[in-house]
């Protein structure tokens, strides 16, 4: 009997992984994942945007607008979370899939922490100083930047 033949690739699978991790943020406007994958495609880590560890989801602001308390004060952004989420040592060489293109802040840690690309899905806010000033840096540091083209297929998860 032959193979299956319609297999995910693996930019459709770490891609998943993160549009999956994504889905466990309780931001109500805009939910991220990102997934980390080592130079052998091994997941190294995944995260999601979310309050810190103790913080709770429930007494903390959800909000945009509120000029002393609103979410900006407090979250965790996905890429972020992934980086500090991970337990085993170096992220030297690695690469990160990631739904939303990442910010300045984020993109510091990713050139800190060693990843060497940046996979991203949509890029929404890709006229905000925050983004202009990430490619900047990720570029100069020579992180390579990949847009996730999507395949159009779907995968169906029941849960
Ligand atoms: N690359 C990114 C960009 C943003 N986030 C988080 C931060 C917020 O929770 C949300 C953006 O909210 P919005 O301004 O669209 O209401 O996404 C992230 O995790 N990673
Ligand atoms: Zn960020």
């Amino acid at each position: 009997m032959p193979k299956r033949s319609d297999y995910i690739t693996w930019d459709e699978y770490f891609m998943g992984v993160a549009i999956l991790a994504a889905q466990r943020s309780k931001d109500p406007n805009t939910q991220v994942g990102a997934c980390i994958v080592s130079q052998d495609n091994k997941i190294l880590s995944i995260g999601y945007n979310g309050m810190p560890l103790g913080c709770s989801d429930d007494e903390f602001a959800w909000g945009r607008d509120v000029e002393h308390d609103n979410k900006y004060f407090y979250i965790v952004h996905s890429e972020l979370n992934a980086i500090l989420n991970y337990r085993g040592g170096s992220l030297e060489g690695s690469k990160i899939y990631v739904t939303l293109f990442p910010c300045n802040e984020c993109a510091k840690a990713i050139i800190q922490s060693g990843i060497r690309e940046v996979i991203y899905w949509q890029d929404k806010y890709k006229d905000t100083p925050e983004v202009i000033a990430s490619k900047r840096m990720l570029r100069t540091a020579g992180v390579q930047i990949t847009e996730y083209i999507p395949t159009g297929r779907t995968v169906n998860i029941s849960v």
